[in-house]
């Protein structure tokens, strides 16, 4: 429990010193609440005197005890605020910066991160586990330390009275400590499952929202629905579990406590009717063996959410100590835009993609990437963006090696047009103000009108501030494209990354989009995944791949005259884009 307590404390990082001076609080918070139960005591005392004629309750003393009540009350009120205005906000105060900063480490992550992590995973670090940190870490140590320190400053009262009774609570504390032990060696073991669980459920529940078109589409509401029952009714039975094993633990330090609370009253009792101790002290002690157990109760609550947090905390941590790309790297201004392949090779996990590609791309230039689907086009526009890290060779930018520069430094020279694009759940303008955060209405309107989607902005029911849909849903495919355009445009980065669509799109549209790419790429560094035969055959360059590797490069005119993969890849797009050979 000191460690779990130790871990909370040096997650709370500089603000630690903020729940030390909480501690001291409560020291007087509890000497406060204490108080009011000895002026009682001592009330008492003197009325019983008074009864047997030693006239004892003069009006002075009716005042000082009257005042000192007022006194404890209003000292335990003071104390009690100050406590948790010192202690609470600062669990709230951490979240927020752990959020911020989990928000950039995935930033700055290989993308390769996000496939061996399930989204639930990510999401339910960054909500409902910090969440739960938030809601229970302080107060898990105010409940567990304060709670230590509010029952050792009360047995010490009890001490003060007789040693009897304090041995009796201090004999009921340890009892209820072994149980409390082994409660935690359970927690320890179900913490891992309960987490499990919970992600379960969680991926389980966005992989059926984001899933609903196919879901429908393939009419296979059953399969889902199979698996997100599967994770819940799992989830129920685990939870079940849990509590079933909790159950003996806390029954049997439910029943420590409140015998030790018998025995203080039996000892108490015993000390009044021998005249050890008079019958008001006696009320006063069985008064505070309550108070004294009902924190331990409330201890022995707290530690098995302490396991959970514990568990919390290793899974944040695991996140916080993920290899960022560009722990190595610098800010770097680049001044040069030439893109430089020299003998890369890349792969997932163990399976290689890349093979060995060497190729330059001239500033200003066009180059267009085709080959056969899964050759690896999009994986090189994704290390060129340093999504990931190449495992062999290097890749330049302007004669500098992208390894050296911060991803924010190399991305904030590219702009990424991707096939499917991804809209936030924002308003338009808000959407396209992502390529530039600080443009004004007048330039979003104006990449909007070279964009080609000006118009149809313009007919949505609130214009730029009409709300996409999570992932722009509300949208159609050649729509997304051009605000992905827009939002390209507005970047004006020096490099153009671009997947051109695959997806049949009706003439008109497609004379839209081709519009605006025209528009986005003039004057740029630009790397094309192409389909269309009029993208291809007007780049400056064409590097043709082949299961990861370069099967052919040049213009279009030499590519002609070769016999190979390219030759076979043109004649197949005439056919489909209705050319005559
Ligand atoms: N995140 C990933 N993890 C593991 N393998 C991947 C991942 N992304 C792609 N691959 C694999 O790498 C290979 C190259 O994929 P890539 O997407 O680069 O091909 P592509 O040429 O762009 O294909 P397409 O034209 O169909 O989009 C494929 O075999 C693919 O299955």
């Amino acid at each position: 429990m000191v460690r779990s307590i130790q871990r909370l404390l040096n997650w709370t990082g500089t603000r630690r010193k903020r729940i030390y001076i909480g501690f001291v609080y409560s020291f007087f918070h509890t000497l406060f609440t204490a108080l009011p139960v000895i002026i009682a005591a001592y009330s008492l005392k003197l009325i019983l005197e008074d009864m047997n004629g030693k006239e004892s309750l003069a009006t002075s003393s009716i005042v000082y005890i009257a005042i000192s009540m007022v006194i404890a009350v209003a000292g335990r009120f003071m104390f009690g605020y100050l406590r948790a205005s010192t202690q609470e906000s600062v669990g709230y105060e951490v979240t927020a910066e752990q959020r911020i900063h989990i928000g950039g480490l995935l930033k700055r992550v290989s993308l390769g991160f996000f496939y061996r992590k399930k989204a639930g995973d990510i999401t339910s670090a960054v909500t409902t586990d910090l969440s739960f940190i938030e809601m229970h870490g302080m107060k898990m140590i105010d409940v567990i330390v304060n709670g230590y320190i509010s029952v050792f400053t009360l047995v010490l009262c009890l001490a003060f009275y007789h040693y009897a009774v304090a041995l009796a609570a201090i004999a009921g504390i340890a009892c209820s400590a072994l149980f409390l032990k082994l409660l935690r060696s359970k927690s320890e073991e179900n913490a891992p499952i309960h987490q499990q669980a919970k992600d379960r459920m969680i991926s389980a529940t966005i992989e059926y929202i984001r899933g609903m078109p196919e879901v429908k589409a393939y009419h296979q509401q059953g399969f889902t629905k199979e698996s997100i029952h599967k994770a819940y009714e799992m989830g129920k039975e685990i939870n079940i579990k849990i509590e079933k094993n909790y159950m003996p633990y806390n029954s049997l330090h439910l029943l420590s406590l409140h015998a030790a609370s018998t025995g203080i009253v039996a000892v108490s009792a015993w000390l009044a009717m021998n005249e050890i101790i008079p019958l008001s002290t006696m009320i006063m002690m069985v008064i505070f063996s309550f108070v004294i157990f009902s924190q331990v109760e409330a201890m022995n609550n707290a530690s098995h959410v302490l396991k959970v947090i514990d568990a919390t905390l290793d899974k944040l941590e695991e996140m916080n100590e993920t290899e960022v790309l560009d722990k190595h790297s610098k800010e770097i201004h680049l001044e040069k835009f030439d893109i430089q392949f020299t003998n890369v090779s890349f792969g997932y996990e163990r399976r290689q993609v890349i093979r060995d590609v060497s190729f330059t791309v001239p500033e200003h230039t066009t180059t267009a990437i085709v080959g056969p689907s899964g050759s690896g086009k999009t994986t090189l526009c994704k290390l060129i963006a340093r999504f990931y890290d190449v495992d062999q060779g290097q890749i330049e930018i302007g004669g500098v090696n992208i390894r050296e520069v911060t991803s924010e430094s190399l991305l904030k020279n590219m702009s990424i047009v991707f096939q499917k694009v991804y809209l936030f759940h924002d308003t338009i303008l808000n959407n396209i103000r992502f390529g530039k955060p600080d443009a004004t209405l007048e330039e979003v309107v104006e990449v909007s009108q070279k964009a080609r989607c000006h118009e149809f902005i313009m007919a949505l029911p609130d214009g730029y501030d009409t709300m996409v849909g999570e992932g722009g849903s509300t949208l159609s495919g050649g729509e997304k494209q051009r605000l992905s355009i827009a939002r390209a445009m507005l970047k004006d980065a020096p490099i153009i990354i671009l997947d051109e669509a695959t997806a049949s799109i009706d003439p008109e549209n497609e004379h839209e989009i081709q519009a605006a790419i025209s528009a986005l790429v003039a004057g740029k560094t630009i790397l094309i995944i192409a389909h269309r035969l009029a993208t291809i055959q007007n780049a400056d360059q064409i590097i043709v791949l082949d299961n990861g590797g370069i099967a052919q490069r040049g213009t279009h005119e030499d590519l002609i005259k070769e016999v190979g993969i390219y030759k076979n890849f043109l004649q197949i797009r005439k056919r489909a884009e209705g050319w005559s050979l």
